[in-house]
């Protein structure tokens, strides 16, 4: 597992740590590692030329000794300071004497020393980063967006909010960065994921309260052991049925489509109650199928609402009102009263995307996407319910009241290649099905994201995927998860 602490949790771990170290000595476990980082990023650092964008404050200092590392190692090292008169005394002197050059930051506009750099450090600002980067430090994220080289960012890409994942204007675009403690959250959630690249993470020997944490990402091994697997007394009934309420006579696909998903997910039966019966039964045999309303239609275990039912709100109040797990989604967001969602005793999931998820906080989708920690947080809290937000950095909230033990959770498999129509309702039915297999609800929705974009890249593997080729693909990478 992931794991991502705030600003003020690396505070203070690092304020503890210091106080029982030699001065000095944390910066210095950072710097060896950037150094290093660097150096397998090279290749071969004698010879190379690397450029340091060097800020005030500590970010800076970690710069300019890993600068230092490299010089001695024979790469030719240039710092520009953009402020000469406030960076890190002692990184500078260090740099002068293994040979770095030291300049002001105005000069790259007559050097082009970005440009030609085959390494770019960006140490403009980290945790310390307050709003957007200033106009100085803007074109020099500029210039490193526009040179042939790599750049790896010091813990944060400059420019991005480390507590949030917002952006603030122009913002460096690093292909690596190197992170010292800890995960911060804007290197897990978009739109700062997007400029972090691949991210190592160096152990300076923070020790962070796990019950701290602001955000996890499941890995392979935590989606194993939450996979679902039945017992050898199981039947279709015990290993859990899950009902769908999908589709209408405009959109019969989008229940083909959920119904897809929910058979790879685990649970022992799915059952489908609406307009559609006979496309999803031409497809998909093994459906059970109800011709009456969702109340009628016998035992479920978790219920799935929404995808392509326009205006056709006659299953909602029975879906709320059953005592079991519910998982809405698409129209049903729209038809769904927050009252009613609240007034719930069963578990309620939700899986907006941005643009839905606007429409529910009656805000932009601009918004929702700048913000997306803050919006998913939002939603869950009036609804009291788990709400999974798509995106490349899908996120699920528990709902209020869920305790400490369970902080957001962020998915790291998503691709691009999931922005095709119809694959939201194979992760409604995925995920509700996973919830009718008896997962904890936002266990559910991030074994389902997590499934889903890995069978997105699967299936994708470099080409356009269709909908049925991710629900389709679901078999393999549960198997690959499994190992
Ligand atoms: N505190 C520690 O124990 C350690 C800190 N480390 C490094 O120290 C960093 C934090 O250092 P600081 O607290 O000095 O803070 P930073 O270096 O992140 O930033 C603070 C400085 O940047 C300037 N600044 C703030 N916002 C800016 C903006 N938008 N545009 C341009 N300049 C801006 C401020 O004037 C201030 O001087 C971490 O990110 C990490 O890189 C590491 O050396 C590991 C140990
Ligand atoms: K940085």
């Amino acid at each position: 597992m992931r794991t991502a602490y705030d600003v003020e949790t690396v505070r203070t771990a690092e304020r503890a740590l210091m106080a029982r170290l030699p001065e000095g000595a944390l910066m210095q476990r950072a710097a060896a590692g950037l150094a290093a980082a660097c150096a397998d990023l090279l290749g071969k650092v004698y010879g190379s030329r690397i450029a340091l964008l060097v800020g005030s404050g500590d970010n800076g200092g970690d710069a300019l000794y890993a600068g230092a590392r490299l010089a001695r190692r024979g790469a030719g090292v240039t710092a520009l300071l953009l402020s000469p008169d406030r960076a890190h005394a002692s990184g500078l002197a260090a740099l002068r004497s293994a040979g770095g050059t030291v300049l002001g930051a105005e000069a790259d506009a007559s050097t082009g020393i970005v440009g030609r750099a085959d390494l770019v450090v960006d140490g403009i600002v980290g945790i310390g980063g307050k709003g957007g980067l200033r106009p100085r430090a803007a074109q020099l994220a500029t210039a490193a967006a526009a040179s042939d080289g790599l750049t790896v960012a010091v813990d944060l890409p400059s420019g991005v909010d480390a507590d949030t994942g917002t952006v603030h204007g122009e913002a460096v675009r690093a292909d690596a960065t190197v992170t010292f403690g800890a995960y911060k959250p804007g290197l897990l959630v978009d739109p700062a994921r997007a400029h972090a690249g691949a991210l190592r993470l160096i152990d300076i020997g923070l020790e962070l309260p796990p019950g701290r944490a602001e955000l996890t990402a499941l890995q392979h091994d935590d989606v194993a052991a939450l996979l679902p697997e039945p017992a050898g007394e199981s039947d279709k009934y015990r290993r859990g049925v899950v009902g769908v309420v999908a589709g209408s006579a405009r959109y019969p696909g989008a229940a083909v489509l959920a119904v897809a998903g929910a058979l790879r997910g685990g649970a022992g039966a799915v059952r489908y109650v609406g307009p559609a019966a006979q496309a999803v039964l031409s497809r998909f045999p093994e459906t059970l199928v109800s011709a009456g309303p969702p109340a009628g239609a016998g035992r479920v275990q978790a219920w799935v609402i929404g995808p392509g039912l326009g205006d056709d709100a006659s299953g909602l109040a029975d879906v709320l009102s059953a005592d079991v797990p519910v998982l809405i989604d698409a129209d049903g967001l729209r038809l769904a009263d927050a009252k009613t969602v609240r007034a719930r005793t069963a578990p309620t999931v939700m899986t907006p995307h941005a643009g839905e998820a606007a429409a529910l906080l009656g805000v932009e989708r601009g918004r929702v996407e700048a913000e997306r920690l803050a919006s998913v947080r939002e939603l869950a809290e009036r609804y009291a319910a788990t709400v999974l937000l798509k995106g490349s950095t899908t996120l699920i909230a528990p709902p209020p009241g869920d305790g400490d033990s369970s902080p957001t959770r962020v998915n790291p498999t998503g691709t691009p290649w999931l922005a095709t129509a119809g694959s939201g309702d194979v992760l409604s039915g995925l995920t509700g099905s996973l919830l009718a297999a008896g997962l904890a609800p936002a266990d559910a929705a991030a074994t389902g994201a997590y499934l889903h974009g890995l069978a997105a890249r699967h299936a994708a593997d470099g080409a356009p995927v269709s909908a049925q080729d991710v629900a389709a693909a679901i078999p393999a990478v549960w198997r690959d998860v499994r190992g």
